[in-house]
């Protein structure tokens, strides 16, 4: 690790100097699409009016003689668009891979002052974050980029979980982390066969009432991401950092999608990656906080003054701690209606 003087100094001569805080831009959907793909490139420009981040993908589900026309069809794309408040992100190839360094070298030098962050899969562990880290300075110095270039990481193997939380300390250029579920199940050996979302035999059941085992018992479906993203959760927070649920892959079920995403914003998610068009609309509602729960947010914090001591609202009590949840729901909500003029709108703030 570095000294906490080290820190935040660039890590090489004529690098920008890393951002001291990461700033909370709208993220509710990482809407991917394949750079080498006519027909997804054709609809960039208008995508990416509706999305908060637009990702060039170039690593899995790119295929392997597609992987040089996706880098530069990226360059061609982020050359010829204006993304105005749109975020533009890359998912670079795995850095065991034969393209990750091309992928870096070709993307800094080319559009390196349009990329917001590259999204680096399968991190294993902080030594893969000091790599890039190093490697993305040395080229944004080479390439005279005056902005430092965040870094994301997909938390796809049990040993990247096991290191979640140095993973997400590593560097200040370190802006958050998705879950990874169909990597990670892998790696795991979990025996499951889908990108992400739940599995009707991971449950519990009711205790049996008689002597037949088999009748009159309800079962429960139970989450199989619970830990994982409550400890990513923590370990994103805990370093300031933002942490997004990654992909559904079941496009047309739409109403599991909506839930598996309202799962992870509860649980302190900032958004979810989008695969299919279908999938911007369910994020945006989703991690766009309900105009009743901001309502109600709003009405504690002027009822609570200073924030300290205990009152009665509805019914139930409030205090210093239902206060400070409330607070953030309204740091969400007024960042998202100054982007967005109809939860401006709904919001009333
Ligand atoms: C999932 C898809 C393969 C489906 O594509 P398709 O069969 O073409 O769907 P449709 O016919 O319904 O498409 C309608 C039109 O919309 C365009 N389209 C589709 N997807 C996108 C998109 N993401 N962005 C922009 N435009 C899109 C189609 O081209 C159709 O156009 P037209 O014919 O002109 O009407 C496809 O959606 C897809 O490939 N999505 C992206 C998949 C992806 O990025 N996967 C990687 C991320 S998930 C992952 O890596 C796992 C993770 O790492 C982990 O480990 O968990
Ligand atoms: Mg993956």
């Amino acid at each position: 690790m570095r000294n906490p003087r080290a820190f935040l100094r660039p890590l090489a001569v004529g690098a920008p100097t890393p951002v001291a805080d990461i700033p909370f831009r709208p993220s509710r959907m990482i809407h991917f699409f394949d750079p080498s793909n006519p027909k997804m490139a054709a609809k960039v420009p208008d995508i990416a009016k509706k999305v908060d981040i637009i990702l060039g993908n170039l690593e899995d589900a790119i295929k392997i003689e597609n992987k040089e026309a996706a880098r530069q069809g990226l360059v061609d794309i982020a050359k010829a668009t204006t993304f105005g408040d749109t975020q533009l992100w890359t998912r670079i190839n795995s850095l065991d891979s034969p393209w990750a360094l091309d992928d870096l070298i070709t993307l800094v030098t080319e559009i390196g002052d349009k990329l917001d962050v590259v999204m680096v899969p399968k991190v294993e562990g902080a030594q893969d974050i000091h790599y890039v880290d190093r490697l993305l300075a040395q080229l944004e110095a080479r390439a005279g980029i005056t902005r430092p270039i965040l870094v994301h990481a997909i938390l796809e193997t049990a040993e990247g979980m096991t290191n979640v939380e140095e993973i997400a300390a590593a560097s200040p250029r370190m802006q958050g982390i998705s879950l990874g579920p169909a990597d990670l199940a892998a790696s795991r050996r979990m025996k499951t066969t889908r990108v992400g979302g739940g599995h009707p035999g991971y449950l519990v059941r009711q205790d049996p009432t008689g002597d037949d085992l088999t009748q009159g018992r309800t079962t429960y479906q139970q989450d199989l991401w619970h830990y994982t993203i409550a400890r990513m959760v923590d370990a994103c927070a805990g370093n300031d950092i933002l942490p997004f649920y990654g992909p559904f892959g079941d496009i047309k079920d739409v109403v599991a999608c909506e839930d598996q995403f309202r799962n992870a914003f509860l649980l302190g998610c900032v958004g979810a990656w989008s695969l299919h068009p279908v999938q911007i609309d369910i994020a945006k509602k989703v991690f766009s906080p309900d105009p009743a729960d901001v309502a109600h947010a709003k009405q504690v914090v002027e009822a609570m003054g200073d924030g300290s001591g205990a009152v009665m609202i509805n019914g139930k009590m409030e205090d210093d701690a239902s206060c400070k949840q409330c607070i953030v729901m309204l740091d969400l909500a007024k960042a998202l209606a100054e982007r967005d003029p109809e939860l401006a709108a709904a919001y009333d703030l």
